[in-house]
């Protein structure tokens, strides 16, 4: 069908939103497409390049209402550039009922109800999906929540038992004791999540969750467990936290419970992609509902970066009688792709909202009682949470200025960055050259290292390298500019080059720290993975990427890397599920909606040791920890709690 005349208005103002970099192209061609496939009235179109535009910016949906109430905070657009749009598909529907008269007439357009239909659109109550959104949460939401809702028969004498010999030596931090309650309430039913900020203990409760799995099974010999993360990093990390943990437990109560056996049974962690069976070409995964992953228990570290599309495909695979444990922060920014999944499941998770029956049994099952203030009606997901709240890692000022951006308090954080203390430092006006400064500083050591004798022929020394390199990292909030990882990275290559720590020839030279930006399955590196380059010590004349990989060091000859962007600087975003002793994080003079509170809490907690602000004014900071990044979804309405 041909599109209606009076829609070219509506084509000329997106085209010049498009012009002044409003919009992605995609928006206003993705609208067309609809357009082509059925009648198109200017409304329509509109809520299409509104729909596309906020799928770019990480929304599983269009919320009517936020459409109708504020539709600038809505998109980041001026009044008047909404205006211009607005005008041009004039008149726009008033309100969400007759925004939804309007979609639900539309021949693109099916309203929710079973999963088989062809129409490109989906109208869900007062929210419009792309089709494949839709289905992605209806899945995860019937998935999780049919989960939730299966309670396991738990024998809590004998769970009691086992917990009190496995949490017998360690120090008890916090009232309750969350951990032990965590352990027990993962047992009662098939899925569990345990959230809480670094350090707080994730790892150390779900190795001792494995113990207990282990130690209550009625046939533990033949329990298939698996270990799983979104990125190779972040999984090397978790086998290597747990394997260190079991080794550990099995030193305090290796005679009580088979712990070297169950350390001895557990494969390496994999990422979600391999666990799945990515395939080359496609986005379908070797394993789905049809050929289900061969497991009992499935841990999943960093559930934060997991996106909508990959937890829907991860609980299609899974079968129906397996137990999923995610952990992961809720706080910390979410999936660079559509979705907040983590954050939407952990809705109920500060407040706890534990009803009666789940109070008892975490009583009777752990001996620990859930303080009153937790009490609740939240929904059958919120008894299968628990959030861990004490910080082992993190009570210093790193720890301080978390959690008061978490809470949104700049005064408090200001304090903390001003405090003086040497683990943290604000640059609060900054110019480039302090942040080339800085990263001159942090990067010598390894330059240093590398430059001096030895050769990767050594592995040792390779890995020596790469954790010298591990040491100091400069994060981004933004990719482009001056204070973005474009720019930095190309003026930090000429300050080091000055400083004769680096000698390019070229863009491949001895030192370029590089990130992988996109999966490659011939060279088995992926999206995210970073590497260092070194002289190849059988062909000196050729450079080689070498790879970190939990204990191992693997290398890729460079020129094999298609996919690579050098690393000196990187974006929180891509620095999730990794850890540096210091860490600087470099804001923008003005950053726009990507500036936001959670970026700032990540960057932050991705320090161990030292913290590092950069700013080029103050008021940067108060900007950032003012804006909270909400992403439109339809899972917490779903999950009906
Ligand atoms: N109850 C406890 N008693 C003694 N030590 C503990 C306890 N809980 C955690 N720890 C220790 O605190 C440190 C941090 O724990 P862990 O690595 O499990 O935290 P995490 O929440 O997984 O952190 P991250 O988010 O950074 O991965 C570890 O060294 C761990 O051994």
């Amino acid at each position: 069908m041909k599109p209606d005349t009076d829609v070219n208005a509506l084509w000329a103002a997106v085209d010049a939103l498009t012009e002044a970099g409003e919009l992605r192209r995609l928006s206003g061609a993705f609208a067309r497409f609809i357009g082509s496939v059925g009648h198109a009235t200017p409304a329509l179109m509109l809520a299409c390049v509104l729909l596309s535009e906020l799928e770019g910016r990480g929304h599983s949906c269009l919320m009517l209402d936020e459409l109708v109430d504020d539709p600038c905070t809505l998109t980041g657009w001026s009044e008047e550039q909404w205006q211009a749009l607005a005008a041009a598909a004039a008149p726009l529907p008033k309100n969400v009922k007759a925004w939804s008269a309007l979609l639900s007439g539309a021949e693109q357009v099916w309203q929710a109800g079973d999963l088989s239909f062809d129409q490109p659109l989906v109208l869900d109550g007062a929210r419009l999906y792309l089709r494949r959104y839709w289905r992605d949460e209806t899945l995860v939401a019937g998935s999780i929540g049919a989960r939730a809702r299966e309670v396991r028969a738990v024998d809590t004498d004998k769970v009691r038992e086992k917990l009190d010999i496995l949490f017998a030596s360690h120090r008890k931090a916090e009232t309750p004791d969350w951990q032990k309650i965590a352990c027990a309430i993962a047992l009662h039913g098939s899925v569990a999540i345990i959230t809480g900020g670094p350090g707080t203990g994730k790892t150390y409760t779900v190795a001792r969750l494995l113990a207990l799995l282990f130690a209550v099974a009625p046939d533990a010999g033949g329990l298939r467990i698996a270990l799983a993360a979104p990125t190779g990093k972040a999984a090397a990390r978790l086998k290597q936290s747990i394997d260190k943990a079991l080794s550990e437990l099995a030193d305090k109560v290796g005679g009580e419970l088979p712990l070297r056996e169950l350390a001895a049974r557990m494969g390496a962690a994999r990422t979600l992609h391999s666990l799945l069976g990515a395939r080359p070409d496609t986005r379908a995964f070797a394993h789905h509902q049809g050929n289900p992953l061969d497991v009992d228990v499935l841990i999943v570290d960093e559930a934060s970066m997991v996106h909508l599309e990959m937890m829907a495909s991860l609980l299609d695979a899974l079968p129906a009688g397996a137990m999923l444990v995610l952990l992961g922060d809720k706080d910390q920014l979410a999936s660079v792709e559509a979705g907040a999944v983590l954050g939407d499941l952990c809705q109920n998770a500060q407040a706890g909202g534990y009803d009666a029956a789940t109070m008892a049994y975490a009583l009777e099952a752990s001996g620990e009682a859930i303080p009153a203030d937790f009490a609740g009606a939240a929904g059958s997901l919120a008894q299968q949470t628990v959030m861990l709240r004490h910080s082992r890692r993190f009570g210093g000022p790193i720890g301080q200025l978390a959690l008061a951006v978490n809470a949104g308090e700049v005064a408090r954080a200001e304090a903390v960055l001003r405090g003086g203390d040497d683990a943290v430092r604000w640059i609060e006006h900054a110019q480039q050259h302090h942040v080339l400064q800085l990263a001159e500083e942090g990067y010598r050591p390894y330059l240093a290292l590398l430059h001096g004798s030895g050769d990767a022929g050594d592995d040792g020394w390779a890995k020596a390298v790469l954790q010298s390199f591990e040491a100091f990292r400069l994060l981004c909030a933004v990719r482009d500019g001056e204070w973005g990882v474009t720019g930095l990275n190309a003026a930090i290559e000429q300050k080091l080059e000055a400083a004769r720590l680096i000698r390019r020839r070229g863009e491949w030279y001895v030192g370029r720290p590089v990130m992988v930006t996109r999966n490659d399955y011939g060279t088995r590196v992926f999206n995210g993975d970073i590497g260092l380059t070194m002289a190849d010590p059988a062909r000196p004349d050729s450079l080689r990427v070498y790879f970190l990989e939990g204990e191992e060091v693997r290398s890729v000859l460079a020129t094999r890397l298609r996919h690579v962007e050098t690393a000196y600087a990187m974006t929180v975003h891509k620095s999730q599920g990794s850890e540096f002793a210091h860490t600087a994080l470099v804001l923008p003079k003005s950053g726009g909606s990507m500036l936001a509170r959670e970026l700032v809490y990540t960057g932050i907690t991705r320090a161990s040791k030292v913290f590092t602000l950069v700013t080029p004014a103050s008021a940067v900071l108060a900007e950032a920890i003012g804006r909270r990044t909400r992403r439109a979804s339809g899972l917490r309405d779903m999950l009906g709690a």
